[in-house]
């Protein structure tokens, strides 16, 4: 058995180069900026008035006078050169003409024909500069893009943006014992559930996933599901992974030429987890227990699904919490508790079995428990995973 730390580290090493594809700005929500890109003007690209009033040249103190020579709206900038005494009616967005000084705003003045006073002296100038908010050439890095990171490239006029390929991840729930929801099934039959979250957890962090029929605990079978996988890059089974003697996965992979990373890792839920390389894709072969695969997709599927688009720190981050409740020494195995995590602090739950889905969706984190920890008090700080 391998740690859990160098089992990431076996998988991210599959992940490969970053694939590039260029997108339009409006799609690109979600996706992986896959080099810096550098904005094509200043921002803003004039000294636009942030008020509405009068752009004025002179001093803007109580009392002070000025004579109206035109105006200037968003849009709709104003040709001529303020003179000393002189003033322009401007609204919020209009480039700030020649000349002018600051922006006095309009509760501040009194008019009368095209003679402005002011009522109040004017502190600020009311203008924001050329490029203040970036200049031209400025990049923004890669990054996973947001909302605001698109009116940021929009902002910088660049209408396609290169980004990271979406990895293509086909998913291979295994077992004789599995009916789909809807389906009858059979009195020793259940119904397959994990790789609907896995499916899920996977489209969240950009993947693109074919949930491919289920395969069933025969060589043909999985040769047959293994074929319609072909041309993912990454291939994820889920269950068939262990010692049993219809635990096929792992002899079938290998058949197929793949190239064994690992197999079994010192955790729980998640033992019998399998990697490697098979043909151009990386294979994952998780556990069957549905928390088993669903926390080793948090684990293992999703850094690299990341890693793959270039994330250059994949790995979940881990918190800390304090511990609500005695804990006894942990085993040989880092376990993954499911637990609650409050105000109060962090609560696992007694049960702990890697079947039960109803404790898994209570759980708002994974309380870490390293391999060979001694007993922790109540009060004690311990590293924990959101979930
Ligand atoms: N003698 C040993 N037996 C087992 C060991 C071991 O070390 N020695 N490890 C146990 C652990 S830990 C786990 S986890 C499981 C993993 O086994 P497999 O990956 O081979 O999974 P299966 O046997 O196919 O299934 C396990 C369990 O999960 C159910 N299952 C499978 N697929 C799905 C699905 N898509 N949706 C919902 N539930 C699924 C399946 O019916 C089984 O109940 O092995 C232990 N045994
Ligand atoms: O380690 Mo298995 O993955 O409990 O349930």
């Amino acid at each position: 058995m391998i740690s859990v730390e160098e089992a990431q580290a076996r998988v991210l090493a599959m992940a490969g180069p970053v694939q590039i594809e260029e997108i339009a700005l409006a799609q690109s929500a979600g996706r992986w900026l896959a080099r810096p890109v550098a904005a094509k003007a200043d921002q803003p690209p004039f000294d636009a008035s942030a008020m509405d009033g009068y752009a004025v040249n002179g001093a803007a103190d109580l009392g002070a006078r000025f004579t109206v020579i035109g105006e200037a709206g968003a849009g709709h900038g104003f040709a001529g050169t303020l003179a000393p005494g002189q003033a322009l009616r401007i609204f919020t967005g209009a480039p700030v003409p020649a000349g002018a000084t600051g922006v006095v705003i309009q509760e501040n003045i009194a008019r009368d024909g095209d003679q402005i006073t002011l009522t109040d002296a004017e502190r600020g100038s009311n203008i924001r500069l050329r490029g203040a908010d970036f200049p031209a050439g400025a990049t923004l890095a890669p990054r996973r893009l947001r909302p605001a990171d698109l009116a940021l490239l929009a902002a910088m006029n660049l209408p396609r943006l290169p980004v990271a390929r979406r990895p293509v991840l086909a998913i291979l729930m295994t077992g004789d014992e599995l009916a789909m929801p809807g389906e009858t099934p059979r009195p020793d039959q259940i119904i397959a559930s994990n790789g609907f979250a896995l499916k899920a957890m996977a489209e969240a962090e950009g993947a693109e996933v074919r949930l491919l029929p289920i395969a069933r605990d025969s060589e043909a079978s999985l040769r047959q599901s293994f074929a319609l996988a072909e041309g993912a890059d990454i291939i994820t089974t889920i269950g068939g992974a262990s010692v049993g003697d219809h635990d096929l996965v792992g002899k079938i992979a290998r058949d197929l030429g793949m190239a064994p990373a690992f197999w079994k890792i010192a955790m729980r839920p998640g033992k019998p987890l399998m990697a490697g390389r098979l043909g151009h894709a990386a294979m994952l072969g998780l556990p069957g227990n549905p928390v088993s695969a669903i926390v080793t997709g948090h684990l293992f599927l999703l850094p690299l699904i990341r890693a793959m688009q270039g994330d250059p720190a994949p790995l979940p981050v881990q918190a800390m919490a304090r511990l609500t409740v005695d804990l006894p020494a942990n085993g040989p195995r880092s376990h993954y508790m499911r637990a609650r995590l409050t105000a109060e602090g962090i609560t696992p739950f007694e049960k702990q079995d890697s079947s039960l889905l109803t404790i898994l969706t209570e759980a708002n984190a994974l309380l870490l428990r390293p391999l060979g920890d001694g007993p922790q008090p109540a009060g004690a700080l311990v590293p924990y995973l959101p979930l």
